[in-house]
This record gives structure tokens, sequence and C-alpha cells, in this order.
């Protein structure tokens, strides 16, 4: 088990070293004001220039080992490309297996990276090996939040020692963790003094949420990866955790990746939404032309069968067909599109071509027949 680029856990088979670091001791409670503690905190955390991108994926291929077949590997991501700048949020959204934690651990280099970069805040991060590669994940610079904080967040510890460990893993004093974690807590609206004794088994689901949000923000960082932090919550606990989120891109500058099924959740918070279908980037854009105006028939699908979206049922979703089975995502041709096989505008050239990739403004779209309105200024780029 492990976690984070600081030292949670998740439960994958390419554990950082920064998880049998030591743990953070038996802290009490911790007794720091909450007010002056902030104030570092932004001090620290300054958000960066507007417009500079923090996390940049370029080109971005992902292959899992292939089981019982030796060298043999499972493309689940190709050619993946996202840009997102300090205080932004990105909501990543695609059916269940396109894909999304993958790109989220190979972020925080839990994932086998084969094609393309990754940078965050300018340092290649793809590229990091052994030592390196300690000391980023050390930094907690990037931090991934799991998606079950019950199976995440180790049984054993106090909520305090929970949210200082990723600061014991970066070689924060007693004094500075106590202090810190209580400031974490606070921004996350726990009392450390209530809360801080208790192990996870004895909080609520909306509370361990919140620990391991707590737990997440504690080393500053300029990344955040959220995978799913809503979707085991009920509605009051579910816009809370949204609020947020919200929250800390605007006051601590944190770039942040909402990972999501649910687009009616991504819609309140996220400045941008990319739509990823079998290991491809289908779509991104703004998140209310995303979802009120598809130019991806995939993204019209998802729109269409989501009820907050359009319930009416006649956007232009209602043009496309229902799932069907297709082949799988390696299978198809390199670049050809990946949701061909379901699309009612698919010819020839989407099914053999590699994909043209589209845009307009701060818009794309990996299709050859996007959905157009009368208005757009369409660019082919490729
Ligand atoms: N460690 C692994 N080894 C081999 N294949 C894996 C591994 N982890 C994930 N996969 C496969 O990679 C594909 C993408 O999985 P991933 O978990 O990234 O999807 P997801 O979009 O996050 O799905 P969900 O919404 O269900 O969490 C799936 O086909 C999955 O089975």
């Amino acid at each position: 088990m492990t976690v984070s680029a600081a030292g949670a856990r998740t439960p994958d088979r390419t554990a950082p070293a920064a998880a049998s670091a030591p743990r953070a001791g038996a802290d009490q409670p911790g007794h720091a004001d909450p007010a002056e503690v902030a104030a570092t905190v932004a001090a620290d955390t300054a958000p960066a220039p507007d417009g500079a991108a923090v996390l940049r994926v370029e080109g971005l291929g992902v292959s899992y080992p292939r089981r019982g077949v030796r060298g043999g590997e499972v493309p689940v991501l190709a050619g993946a490309d996202l840009e997102l700048a300090g205080g932004r949020i990105l909501g990543l959204i695609g059916e269940t297996g396109s894909g999304k934690t993958t790109l989220a651990r190979a972020v925080v280099g839990t994932a086998p990276v084969t094609a393309g970069r990754i940078t965050v805040e300018g340092v290649r991060v793809s590229g990091l090996r052994g030592r390196a590669l300690r000391e980023h994940r050390r930094s907690g610079r990037v931090q991934y939040m799991f998606q079950d904080p019950l199976r995440s967040l180790d049984p054993d510890l106090t909520v305090t020692e929970l949210v200082g460990e990723p600061l014991a893993v970066a070689g924060v004093d007693k004094r500075e963790r106590r202090a810190r974690s209580a400031e974490a807590l606070h921004r996350v609206g726990l009392d450390a003094d209530a809360l801080g004794d208790r192990i996870a088994a004895q909080l609520s689901g909306g509370q361990r949420q919140r620990v391991s949000l707590a737990r997440a923000i504690v080393t500053r960082p300029a990344l955040l990866l959220a995978d799913e932090p809503v979707s085991a919550l009920d509605a009051s606990n579910r816009n809370h955790v949204l609020r947020l989120l919200d929250e800390l891109r605007r006051d601590l500058g944190v770039a942040i990746v909402v990972i999501s099924h649910d687009l009616g959740s991504l819609a309140g918070v996220a400045d941008r939404i990319a739509v990823l279908y079998r290991g491809r980037l289908v779509e991104q854009g703004p998140t209310a032309e995303v979802l009120t105006r598809p130019l991806h028939p995939y993204t019209a699908l998802l729109t269409a069968s989501a009820p907050r979206i359009d319930r009416t049922g006649r956007g232009p979703g209602a043009r496309t067909r229902p799932a069907a089975a297709g082949p799988p995502a390696w299978a198809v041709a390199p670049g050809a599109c990946v949701f061909a096989h379901r699309c009612p505008f698919a010819d020839a050239d989407c099914r053999t071509q590699p994909g043209s990739s589209s845009h307009t403004g701060q818009r794309s779209a990996a299709c050859h027949h996007p959905i157009r309105t009368p208005s757009d200024d369409w660019e082919a780029t490729s």
C-alpha cells in the first residue's frame, strides 16, 4: 500500500519510497493559532503567475505490463496533452476504465510512462528516477487524494498523525507538524482539538474525506489530484468538499485536477473539462462550453445522459447512439478515433486515419467530424 507523492497509501504495486519513511509521532492536537498559520501558508504558497502552467502533460503514453506475457504491455493512455495553471481546476471525466486514475498516477510517478513528458512547475517529473524522484515526492508539491479514504488512510493512525504524516516524510519537525496539521484541519472545517485523537474508523464518510483533503494540502502543494473526491458522499458533504476545493484554488493558488464520473459535480467547480475515452483525450475546453455545446460526439453522449446537464435529451447528445461494444483501445489503429465504433458520424477516415484535432479558441476536439454550430470558428490543426 502506498499513496501520494508524499507517502500516503494506495493499493498498487509501485510503492513510492516515501511510503516507508518514518511516521509522524503520536502528536497531541495542535494549539497553533490557525489564522497565524494560515497567513504563513498563504505567504509560502504564492499562486503561480496568472496563466503559468503548473502542470503540463505532453503526448503522454502509459502502458501496464501484460500479465503472463514476458515483455508484453497493454497501452491504456496515448497522446494525452493537458495544461493547468495555478489557481485553476480541471475536471477530468470519462467512463470507468478510460484511464483517469492512470493519468493521475502517471503525474505522481506511480504509473509506467512509456511516451511523452509530464512537467510540474517547470520540472520534468516523468524523467525523475531514484533519489531525485524520492526528493520530489518528499517535497509534497504534488499530492494525490484517493477516492476511498477508508482504504487509503492508515486505520491505526490518529487524525493528527494522518494529517502530519506527509510532513514527517518531508522531515518537518514535530512542533511545526502539529501547527500545520491543525491549520490544515481548520481549513477543511475540522477541529483538531475535537477530532485529532480519533482514528479513521471513528469518523463519518464526509469527515474522512476532509481528513484526506487536509492531509493533501498540509504540504502546501502546487498541484492536487483529487480522484473521485465526492463520489461516495451525500449531497451535503459533496457540496462541502467541492466548496473546499474551490476555496483552496482561490486562497492558496493550488492547481487542482478533479477526477469524476459525474458531470454535475464538475459543472459547479471546474474551470475546464477534459474528456477521456478509452485512453484518449477526445475533448477539452471551458466547462460551460463543453457542457452546453459539446464538439466531440462522445462528449455529446455524456452530456445527454447526465440528467442535470440535459434533461430534455434534445441537445446534440440525442444524436448519438447508445453504447455498443467495440474493439479494445489498444487494437484501434494508432491515432484513429477510439469512439468510431459508437459514433453515428463515423466514416472510413475515422477508423483508419490519424484523428484530426480541431480547435477554436480555448477548445479542442480530436474528431474528424466535430459537432459544429454556424458560429463556430474552426481551424484544423492536424
Ligand atoms: N496496475 C495495473 N495493471 C494493469 N492494468 C491496469 C492497472 N491499473 C489499471 N489498469 C487498467 O488500465 C485501464 C484504465 O484504468 P484506470 O483505473 O486508469 O481507469 P479509470 O478511468 O480511473 O476507471 P474508474 O473510473 O473505474 O476508476 C483499465 O483497463 C484498467 O483495468
